[in-house]
């Protein structure tokens, strides 16, 4: 699939999704058997080489995409970040002159980076008086996340700024799975301010009551539009035979959503860290994904997943870098 010319489109890819390589995972399990080390000593290491195979049909790490969504929440106005609403556009600009960190960990990977900011002069409305987007809006963003995508790429790391989104996919997440608490702190809210959160995505899911049952309508009443970029991202490299790297709350929560429309759907996904955004670890149990990484990182940006990015190259050098008992003249056990 090329590509998508309307949600129709969007959601029948999401019900045709492409199976993963068995053969080739098997033979890159029969290469691991043979590598000079005992057997499963290399850990989540020897799972990682098997996911890239699976997906892309050989083991490798050359080509690495970063792709940063960028969008503004019209919830901002609530009180739920720490920082006003034009970090966002200051953000894309650093972004673009390489100064924010995820620049660096795209860069130390060796992934080439690019950004996307979608209609930053036109937030999306409050979730808690509307929907936050209209269909056409739900769609452009699907699109353009959908188009971003590098079909060569080895690996897809998608990642976000929008001020305010950590609330959006509080909402998101309480919508899909239920249950109180997915808001967090962000960027460093005080008591008053996770109170406001938490006030925030109660009034948006009840402002939305009845209407939360397609996954896709939760996008489009509670999401942004950096989220559903990240989602037609996620979906379109699935189409690709990329596999994904998801980052925090904000990258699971635009992933969940597929999910819930085809359990099937993060197939080639893995989880390249857990968070610090409290409800992060509940999220990534809801998509059934452990993660790779775990060091309180709470940035946002694909920050986490890039970093994650040099764990799977050191996955791929082992596996095929690596001497086999036989080339090597070292005994089996
Ligand atoms: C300077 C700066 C750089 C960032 N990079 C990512 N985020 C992160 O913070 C935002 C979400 O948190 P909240 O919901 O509390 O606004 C997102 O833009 C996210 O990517 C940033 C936030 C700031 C302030
Ligand atoms: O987990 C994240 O992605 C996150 C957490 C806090 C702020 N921004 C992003």
């Amino acid at each position: 699939m090329a590509g998508i010319a309307s949600l129709n489109d969007f959601r029948q890819a999401l019900q045709d999704l492409p199976a993963p390589n068995a053969a080739a995972a098997e033979a890159a399990r029969a290469r691991d058997a043979v590598l000079t080390k005992p057997p499963g000593s290399l850990g989540r290491l020897e799972h990682l080489a098997e996911w890239l195979a699976s997906w892309r049909g050989r083991v490798a790490a050359d080509r690495l995409q970063v792709v940063i969504f960028a969008g503004n929440h019209g919830i901002a106005a609530r009180g739920v970040s720490a920082f006003p609403a034009e970090v966002t556009v200051q953000m894309v600009a650093n972004f673009k002159a390489e100064g924010a960190a995820v620049n660096q960990l795209s860069k130390l990977a060796g992934a080439a980076m690019s950004v996307h900011p979608i209609r930053l002069d036109q937030p999306t409305a409050d979730f808690t008086q509307s929907p936050a987007m209209s269909e056409e809006d739900l769609f452009e963003a699907l699109q353009i996340g959908w188009d971003a995508v590098d079909p060569q790429a080895d690996i897809l790391v998608a990642g976000e700024m929008g001020i305010a989104n950590t609330t959006s996919a509080a909402a998101i997440a309480s919508a899909l799975f239920g249950g109180t608490g997915w808001a967090g702190r962000g960027t460093g809210v005080d008591d008053a301010g996770l109170a406001r959160k938490e006030a925030a995505v109660a009034a948006g899911l009840a402002a939305h009551e009845g209407q939360l049952t397609d996954p896709l309508e939760v996008l489009r009443r509670l999401g942004g539009r950096e989220i559903a970029a990240m989602s037609g991202a996620y979906l379109a490299a699935r189409h690709h035979n990329v596999p994904v790297v998801l980052d925090g709350f904000i990258s699971c929560a635009a992933a969940a959503v597929l999910q819930r429309a085809n359990p099937a759907a993060l197939d080639h996904c893995i989880a390249g860290h857990l968070s610090a955004e409290g409800a992060h670890g509940r999220l990534l149990e809801a998509i059934g994904k452990t993660p790779l990484l775990s060091l309180n990182m709470r940035l946002g940006e694909g920050s986490g997943a890039a970093l994650a990015l040099s764990v799977v190259k050191g996955a791929v050098a082992c596996h095929t870098g690596m001497a086999t008992f036989a080339e090597a003249g070292v005994s089996g056990a």
